[in-house]
């Protein structure tokens, strides 16, 4: 049997490459996680917004769960898009079993300003899909959603981490705070301590698909056994170079890339 770390991604897809199941493969694969992913939806888009949504249907991402979970052992799983309520339920059912680590991205509302889930799915993820997470992921207009707290500040940041730890039965909460100004800061609550992670602010138009590759990263980090604290640290460093060197393509808000850490990688073997 090999040992090799295996990490799963349940999510929509982004045939441009950017964002969706596509940055999250990506990213487990420079991590050298061996990546899985299960499809929802069908996204027509690309950098500029998003065209059109076919949904998979509910059985098939039944057997797409259940070919994966009754063959191989996942050392940690990612949510991204889940558009409906039916499919959340489904996917809460699926995953409720399994003792690896969930890493949620809450995702409604693309880069694009299109938004991925219907509205009265929002509500059932927050009910129903957060209490089962290990970690949580909210941009801020995501945090004020879940948690009805306008964040203007990093001291509200951190309130809504607390609350959707305290209140809503998050494992944990990562509020990322790219829609502020100034440093790029992040709180992490893991329901003791608070602990931030900022860099500099990086100026681009190009961050489609960061929070994918931010929790994908998280993710393949768990899977490897690293700690919450240490899976988040090592995945903020590599979102942070992914931004730094994101590519200039397309007509709109062009993508993260996935490969800028790789040479360091290798470098440090
Ligand atoms: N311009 C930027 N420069 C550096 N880091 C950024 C920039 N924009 C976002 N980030 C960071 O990228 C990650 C994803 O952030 P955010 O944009 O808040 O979430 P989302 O991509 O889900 O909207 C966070 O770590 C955030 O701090
Ligand atoms: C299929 C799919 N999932 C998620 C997103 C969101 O990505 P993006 O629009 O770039 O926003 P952030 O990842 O930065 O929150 C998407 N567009 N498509």
């Amino acid at each position: 049997m090999s040992n090799i770390a295996c990490a799963l991604t349940i999510a929509g897809t982004d045939p441009s490459g950017g964002a969706g199941i596509q940055a999250d493969l990506k990213t487990f694969q420079e991590l050298k996680c061996y990546g899985m992913s299960i499809i929802t939806s069908v996204v027509a888009q690309n950098t500029t917004g998003v065209q059109s949504v076919h949904h998979i249907p509910l059985q098939m991402i039944d057997d797409q769960i259940d070919a994966v979970f009754s063959d191989i052992p996942v050392g940690a799983f990612k949510t991204g898009m889940i558009a409906t309520v039916d499919m959340m339920q489904l996917i809460a059912e699926k995953i409720s079993n399994n003792p690896a680590p969930y890493v949620m991205d809450p995702v409604m509302v693309a880069t694009s300003g299109d938004s991925l889930i219907a509205e009265n799915a929002r509500q059932f993820l927050r009910d129903h899909l957060l209490p089962l997470t290990a970690l949580v992921t909210p941009n801020i207009p995501e945090a004020e959603f879940l948690t009805n707290v306008k964040i203007q500040t990093l001291e509200d940041m951190q309130t809504a981490a607390e609350l959707l730890v305290h209140h809503y039965h998050a494992g944990a909460a990562l509020v990322k705070g790219g829609h502020l100004s100034g440093e790029a800061v992040d709180f992490l609550y893991d329901g003791k301590e608070m602990h931030r992670f900022a860099s500099e602010r990086i100026a681009t138009k190009n961050t489609h698909g960061t929070g994918c590759t931010y929790s994908a990263a998280i993710t393949g980090y768990l899977s490897q056994g690293f700690s919450l604290m240490d899976a988040v640290k090592q995945a903020k460093y590599f979102v942070t170079q992914a931004i730094r060197h994101s590519f200039d393509i397309g007509h709109g808000a062009g993508p993260t890339n996935h490969w800028a850490i790789r040479e360091e990688v290798f470098n440090n073997e």
